[in-house]
């Protein structure tokens, strides 16, 4: 079982397309396989996994993150339907930092996103009904959660659509701005 792997503009975040084995009924792909990511380096350990449907299209869920030492890595996939994934750099001293990338996940593509911990992520949704799954590598930690205001003209993400049509939850709505954001986290930066 192959997955293909491709980079980003920020370092350590990854396209993974696994195989999928189609026949006439369908299709059979391992979504996840622990050995096919230690084969690409990819030594994270996951250990809870999310499910997030959205009934709406336009649906914007994030922009978040975990700080350390709850910080999570994230394996993102979209089981039904379509949508546009984002990470966004927060490593202080990062090359990137500030910088963001997108890329659309669907049930027709198959493509996941690798979404390391020093990143925020967010999601918008491209038609009804999209459901999001992703694996975890640090389980939730409300103490320890924080959110970015998805449309922050500092960030500066390209959603894709226009703003008034954004379905957001009301803690999304008020989320901070990247500058007011307090005591930003030293998180380790790769080389
Ligand atoms: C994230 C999470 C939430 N919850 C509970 C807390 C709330 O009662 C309810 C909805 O949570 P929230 O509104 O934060 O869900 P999303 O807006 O989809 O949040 C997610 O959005 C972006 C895309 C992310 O990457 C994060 O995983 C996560 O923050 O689920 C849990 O019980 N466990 C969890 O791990």
């Amino acid at each position: 079982m192959a997955v293909q792997i491709e980079t980003t503009d920020l370092d350590g975040v990854l396209i993974l397309t696994p195989d999928r084995f189609t026949d006439t009924r369908g299709f059979f792909s391992e979504s996840y396989n622990q050995s096919a990511l230690t084969d690409a380096g990819i030594e994270t350990l996951f250990v809870q996994d999310n499910h997030s449907f959205s009934l709406n299209r336009n649906t914007v869920r994030g922009l978040h993150f975990q700080s350390p030492p709850y910080a999570q890595t994230k394996l993102v996939r979209c089981g039904r339907g379509a949508c546009f994934d984002v990470a966004v750099d927060i490593r202080v001293g990062s090359p990137t930092f500030g910088k963001w990338v997108g890329v659309e996940l669907s049930f027709e593509n198959g493509r996941q996103l690798l979404v390391p911990a020093g990143f925020a992520h967010g999601f918008v949704t491209r038609v009804p009904e999209t459901e999001v799954i992703y694996k975890c590598s640090n389980e939730y930690a409300p103490h320890a959660e924080h959110s970015l205001r998805w449309n922050d003209p500092s960030i500066g993400v390209d959603w894709g659509m226009l703003s008034s049509d954004v379905v957001l939850s009301d803690k999304d709505a008020q989320a901070s701005f990247f500058v007011d954001l307090q005591s930003p986290f030293t998180w380790e930066v790769t080389a």
